[in-house]
């Protein structure tokens, strides 16, 4: 039961900038209304897609306070507070319990290579802090660090540490740590281009950058999941990587690709921070024919 609520599909909150490219409360309430009407099963708050690496701190706590004042009580809140330090983590980790959130989650320590223990000090750290669930977050291709089965199943021995948002690419490792933490934990899909592959391997859910670009999408791959229509899931997952495609193929980066998109669905969040680049010109042009992509998929499999 306690479980339940950090399931299905959970997108990955986008920075939301005004034009300056300061945080915008008004554009996070706007990505929060339009989440929430498309009836999402909750939001990972602050990670990559949330572009937490580009922000400092009282910028990450605004848009933590943002989101959970529009949302709260209306779907799962998940709060990542992954930073350079410990310091810095313990202190949004902190931030995140005051406003009531779900969960926290962390990427492992960046920049130095740090040991084992040294990453496993750091995580209980911010577990420590307060008296929320965690969720490890292993992307190896952006920190460069592995999350092992053996340090997963230690760290599973403290009960707060509910599971793990897995985004490396082979889905054996979402067999794996399903496998070490069976029923008692959550295992998060972290590739949305094998978001079905990642289910048939045991993931309880998704959280993903490109959910919000096509939610229907994803929530009736989800509901094709469940019902058992696996050729249906496969053939919905394929239109999907099609997207995906497109969406990585432009000059601008993918994230500010999105953010066009839901700009012309009347979603305005600004572009990305740099050093990510914005959409080119060219890019400009190609938007459109992405959204039909998008639409077509829409009209075909979600009735
Ligand atoms: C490396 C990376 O950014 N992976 C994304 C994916 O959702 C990714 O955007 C997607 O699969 C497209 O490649 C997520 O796992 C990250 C994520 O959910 C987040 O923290 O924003």
């Amino acid at each position: 039961m306690r479980l339940e609520k950090f399931r299905g599909i959970i997108p990955a909150f986008y920075a939301c900038y005004d034009d300056q490219g300061d945080i915008s409360e008004a554009r996070t309430n706007a990505l929060c209304d339009y989440l929430y009407e498309k009836k999402v099963n909750g939001v990972y708050v602050g990670g990559s897609s949330g572009e937490c690496i580009y922000q400092n701190l009282d910028e990450r706590k605004a848009v933590l306070t943002y989101v959970a004042n529009r949302l709260k009580g209306k779907m799962t809140l998940i709060a990542h507070v992954g930073a350079p330090s410990t310091r810095d983590s313990i202190e949004l980790a902190k931030h995140a319990a005051t406003l009531g959130y779900d969960a926290l989650s962390a990427i492992p320590p960046i920049y130095f290579k740090l040991p084992d223990s040294s990453v496993c000090k750091y995580w209980n750290e911010i577990i420590d802090a307060t008296p929320l669930d965690f969720i490890i977050y292993n992307i190896p291709q952006t920190t460069g660090y592995t999350l092992t089965t053996s340090l997963f199943e230690k760290l599973l021995a403290n009960p707060k540490v509910i599971g793990v948002k897995n985004s490396s690419m082979p889905t054996m490792d979402i067999e794996r740590f399903k496998r070490v933490g069976g029923d008692n934990v959550v295992v998060f899909n972290g590739p949305d281009e094998q978001y079905v592959a990642g289910r048939m391997m045991g993931a309880d859910g998704g959280i993903g950058g490109t959910y919000a670009a096509m939610p229907e999408l994803f929530l009736q791959a989800n509901e094709f999941f469940l019902q058992g229509k696996f050729e249906e899931a496969k053939r919905i997952q394929s239109h999907i990587n099609d997207i995906i495609v497109a969406l990585c193929s432009q000059n601008g980066s993918m994230y500010a690709v999105i953010k066009e998109v839901l700009n012309r669905r009347g979603v305005n969040i600004g572009s990305v921070r740099g050093p990510l680049e914005g959409i080119s010109n060219e890019d400009m042009g190609r938007i459109d024919s992405i959204i039909s992509m998008i639409d077509e998929a829409t009209q075909q499999f979600c009735k």
